[in-house]
């Protein structure tokens, strides 16, 4: 047991430095790790396997040989025998929803609009040819990143899916991500993690194919290498430690509040997760109530939840009013936002920026980290402000679409031609004179 006591901050008291402290995350704080990961890249990028399966040894604890980086069909169907039925269906029921969800948002193919007679422009949807889904085993393992990642990246339409895992000290894959992966229809899973994984994918290796691009959480390892690497392949938005904002006017118990921070405190020291409210006696109850919780839970859980909720990264802040309170959440930018209230939807309109906004008690946090639809992996490290949950947008491609025709031609030539000469682009506006004159003398 530990004698770490919550932190509770009153955000008025906070001079400018102190709230900036507290809006930073550990992902912020990368440049221990970019300087490690030099190396690890360089040297995936020279050995390929072979340093693969070195970087599993010292990283992973696994010994695998360079014939066991790629899964083969019968570690697939002993992870089938190995994982409780009831948990297959748990993740087919996941896989449902996420599928749904997923197959809403597919935009139309092409869509043109007329915008003058004779001219048609607009958009073509088509997907990236290939993705990479980092899927984490450091602290824990995780099926239902494969679901996340790779259904929104299959209902896209991309036609090379594969995953990335960091291999257990046995040597093998978490069954369940295996199986999470069949059902996803992912047949290529490869026992590469860390910032190696993501060397991989980005060079290709004699196993490993290059990919396009990378998606999915991970350690700052992952998200290090992701940045480092982000001129070779696109490495997406970050997905870095979770984290999560509580806020609640005191219409829900404090229990539930209680229960709730534990969810994404227990994933690493590297999380943040908070809890703000205008009242100073419900946080406090709140507060007392956490060792109950954390009494319930495994002791390196409770620990990890402990330390983030003690620490700088964490903690209840108190406002003192709901507009600093929301403005506090606004400049967080939170991966999850959960408003634990009575009538939630009261409080929308005051939150632009949340990777994701969770209305009220039932919608909770730990439902949509599984199985609700949208897929868990959210802009993280602030970047909510600015970018959107993982999504098919991820995996597919816009291309504008112009089509004019003859008769159209004239108007616009006109007008280009203008323009070309005002910035000096002799050739630009030759091409559309001499176009336009041949186009007149067809008229005539
Ligand atoms: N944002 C999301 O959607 C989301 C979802 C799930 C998990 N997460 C986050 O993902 C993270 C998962 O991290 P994790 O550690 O469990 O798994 P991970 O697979 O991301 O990291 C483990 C790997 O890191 C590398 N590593 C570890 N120590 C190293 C060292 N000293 N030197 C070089 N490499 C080293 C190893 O290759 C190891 O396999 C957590 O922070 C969790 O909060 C985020
Ligand atoms: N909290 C993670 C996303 O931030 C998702 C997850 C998976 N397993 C447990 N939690
Ligand atoms: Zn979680």
């Amino acid at each position: 047991m530990s004698d770490k006591t919550v932190s509770i901050y009153n955000l008025s008291d906070l001079d400018e430095g102190q709230r900036a402290a507290l809006l930073r995350r550990t992902e912020n704080e990368l440049s221990q790790f970019s300087e490690l990961v030099v190396p690890i890249i360089e040297d995936v990028r020279v050995r390929g396997d072979a340093a693969l399966v070195e970087f599993a040894r010292k990283f992973d604890r696994a010994a695998i040989s360079l014939s066991q980086i790629a899964v083969k069909r019968e570690e697939f169907d002993a992870a089938k025998r190995l994982v409780d039925p009831a948990l297959i269906e748990t993740l087919q029921f996941a896989a449902h929803n996420i599928r749904h969800f997923h197959e809403r948002q597919l935009p139309e193919g092409l869509a043109l609009h007329e915008t003058h007679p004779g001219v048609l422009v607009g958009d073509r949807w088509t997907s990236i040819d290939s993705v990479a889904c980092y899927v984490p085993r450091g602290k824990g393992s995780f099926p239902s990143s494969v679901l996340m990642t790779a259904l929104p990246a299959k209902v896209a339409g991309v036609s090379e899916v594969i995953v990335i895992t960091p291999p257990g000290p046995d040597g093998t894959v978490d069954p369940a991500t295996l199986v999470a992966a069949e059902i996803a229809g992912v047949s290529k899973v490869f026992k590469c993690g860390g910032a190696q994984g993501i060397a991989a994918v980005a060079y290709g290796t004699e196993t490993v194919p290059h990919c396009e691009k990378v998606v999915g959480p991970g350690s700052p390892w992952v998200v290090a290498a992701k940045k480092q690497l982000s001129s070779i392949i696109d490495p997406g938005s970050p997905a870095g430690p979770s984290e999560l904002i509580i806020f609640s006017d005191g219409s829900v118990s404090a229990d539930l509040v209680a229960l709730d921070l534990c969810v994404e405190s227990e994933h690493g020291p590297d999380s943040s997760v908070f809890f703000v409210t205008t009242s100073r006696s419900f946080a406090e109850e709140v507060a007392a109530l956490l060792p109950k919780y954390w009494q319930k839970m495994p002791e390196g859980r409770a620990d990890f939840s402990r330390t983030v909720l003690s620490g700088t990264k964490g903690g209840i802040v108190v406002a003192d009013d709901l507009s600093s309170a929301f403005a506090f959440i606004n400049d967080y930018a939170a991966e999850h936002l959960a408003l634990l209230v009575e009538n939630a939807w009261q409080y929308l309109p005051q939150i632009r920026n949340a990777g994701e906004i969770l209305l009220g008690p039932y919608s909770a946090i730990a439902v949509a980290n599984f199985v609700l639809g949208p897929s868990h992996v959210l802009p993280t490290g602030g970047a909510a402000k600015t970018t959107s949950p993982l999504s098919v947008f991820d995996f597919m491609k816009r291309t504008s679409i112009a089509s004019v025709s003859k008769n159209a031609y004239v108007l616009f030539a006109h007008h280009a031609e203008s323009l070309a000469r005002y910035e000096g682009f002799a050739g630009h506006a030759n091409s559309v004179s001499a176009m336009r004159d041949e186009a007149y003398g067809a008229r005539e």
